[in-house]
């Protein structure tokens, strides 16, 4: 058990916010693998065989024959966490199908239980980060410790390959650090708040070391998921029913039966107010909960990608005594990706930013020591050597030393973020980009006949795992979904429909613009 003394700060307690200090915003406990009332077995059956019955084109008929099951048996969060994993993939695999057109209307016995679900947990009633990562792992070993990769399963997959597995677990396994991440950020704030520079400077310490070892985390990816299989079999899975007209969603897609049961039906997700039909981004780890508590305990704040907002840091030391609060814009993906969280998370991110910033603190208290640089990220802090330590001369008050010790531990913090958003987007290029780009492939898996027409042969160059050789087929625009190919000079676009590259590379570069 950890002690929760150093977040008194905040309005609620962790358990109020879901939150731990073990695992962060995964559960402490370990997510239920099956509901215990037989009443919800007709849903933990047919999900327990779910690829089988894709693969065996059935999964669709299968769904159809569910009963319409109340929620009113669920007891305890664990149990609607629980069923909101399990209808989330059933949902998702009813609507992408296995080689079939998407569907655009969810019947009434999952949409039903998976609308009322997901307002129970303040979340989306789609695939989300919490669906396939928070609430779906188990640990293999439970002598051993618990959440580390090479002791971590997930409960549900939709391929069945352990490609999307891994994929799940290497975000697991950064959740999980979560709970060290946490402790950290609440050693640093309750240090600002007591005014305590050396306390300030060795939590930032941890948290940078914390930062990087998440970042060696992500950096397993490549060891047992196939760029070939995630890009084109198991991201379209993932994907949502928003920006996804040559998907043959236009409209988004129908939740059959939820607005007998839900008043605020028709105002969510649609683009007119009587829609029945929903728009919703799918599954992403820009979903976490965690890279974005870093961001706010560090004071950093979001953009728009626009060039005029490109050159705007908003709290550069300003000579009066005040750094100015900064609103970041609501409309901001990633601010949007915070209503695909759990929503007790999310309150959790926004009453983090009402604490004492720790950014605030390392530029007031290091003000004449620090010289920022008010263009791009430098290796090197530079600190003004000239200037005399003057108001630090009394005893009780920190040494110009202790100050430099805070800004560089501070840019330590900033350093080993950028660094972890420079190795994501460098596995974004790999796995999406370097995917769209070199079109659909047909290796060791089947290919839909009304795809593809062969064109020729081609050893297979994209994945390192499988080398033998393949036909070349051409695509047509789209497979399902996010798995496309895309041609040379367009843009590559994420979950939110942007530019990927171009938005990722915006929020790793004004992260490198907070050094001081
Ligand atoms: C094959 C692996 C991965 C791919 C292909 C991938 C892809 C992407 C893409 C395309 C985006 C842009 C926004 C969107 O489309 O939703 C994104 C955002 C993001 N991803 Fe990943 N991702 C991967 C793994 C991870 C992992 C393991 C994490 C760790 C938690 C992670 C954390 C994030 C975060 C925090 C963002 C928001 C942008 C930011 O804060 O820098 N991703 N990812």
């Amino acid at each position: 058990m950890q002690t929760t003394e150093n977040w008194s700060f905040m309005p609620r307690s962790l358990e109020e916010y879901d939150v731990n200090l073990v695992n962060g915003f995964t559960p402490e406990q370990t997510p239920l693998s099956r509901l215990p009332d037989e009443y919800y077995s007709p849903w933990e059956d047919l999900v327990s065989r779910l690829t089988d019955h894709l693969l065996a084109g059935r999964f669709r008929e299968r769904v159809l024959q569910l009963p319409l099951l109340s929620i009113d048996r669920l007891t305890c969060r664990r149990e609607y966490q629980r069923a909101y994993v399990v209808l989330t993939f059933l949902a998702h695999s009813y609507v992408w199908g296995l080689h079939q057109k998407a569907e655009d209307v969810i019947p009434e016995c999952i949409a039903v239980p998976l609308w009322q679900v997901s307002r129970y947990l303040g979340i989306k009633p789609v695939v989300t980060n919490a669906s396939v990562v928070l609430w779906n792992w188990e640990v293999l070993d439970t002598n051993r410790e618990r959440m580390e990769l090479d002791n971590l399963a997930s409960l549900i997959t939709f391929t069945g390959s352990p490609d999307e597995a891994w994929f799940y677990l290497v975000s697991v396994a950064i959740e999980a650090k979560g709970g060290e991440i946490l402790r950290d950020i609440g050693k640093a704030i309750s240090n600002v708040g007591a005014n305590n520079m050396d306390g300030v400077t060795n939590a930032l310490l941890s948290l940078a070391k914390s930062i990087v070892l998440i970042t060696k985390i992500l950096n397993r990816m490549y060891e047992k998921n196939d760029p070939y299989m995630f890009y084109w079999k198991i991201r379209q899975y993932l994907a949502g029913w928003e920006n996804m007209k040559d998907a043959g969603l236009e409209h988004g897609v129908m939740y059959e039966g939820a607005e007998k049961v839900d008043d605020t039906y028709l105002t969510d997700g649609s683009d007119t107010e009587s829609s029945l039909y929903k728009k919703y981004p799918g599954g992403s780890a820009a979903q976490s909960s965690v890279l974005q508590a870093i961001d706010v305990a560090l004071g950093i704040a979001y953009y728009p990608t626009s060039a005029s907002a490109e050159n705007a840091r908003p709290d550069s030391p300003q000579p009066s005594s005040r750094v100015p609060e900064v609103r970041p814009p609501q409309n901001h993906y990633l601010l949007r990706m915070r209503d695909h969280m759990p929503s007790l998370h999310k309150l959790f991110l926004e009453d983090l930013a009402g604490a004492p910033g720790i950014r605030r603190y390392v530029l007031e208290n290091t003000r004449g020591i620090s010289k920022p640089s008010t263009t791009e990220f430098t290796p090197q802090i530079e600190i003004n050597e000239n200037l005399s330590d003057g108001e630090t001369t009394e005893s009780a008050q920190p040494s110009k030393a202790q100050k430099i010790g805070l800004i560089k531990a501070y840019n330590n913090c900033i350093s080993a973020l950028k660094a972890f958003r420079s190795s994501h987007i460098f596995i974004v290029k790999k796995y999406v980009v370097e995917q769209a780009r070199s079109g659909r492939t047909a290796g060791s898996s089947a290919v839909n006949s009304r795809d593809a027409s062969p064109v020729g042969d081609r050893t297979r160059v994209n994945s390192p795992i499988i080398t033998e050789k393949i036909v070349t087929v051409t695509p047509k625009a789209v497979v399902n979904g996010l798995a496309q190919a895309v041609e040379e000079g367009k843009a590559v676009v994420g979950t939110g429909g942007t530019d990927a590259i171009e938005f990722l590379s915006s929020i790793r570069n004004k992260t490198g613009t907070y050094r001081i």
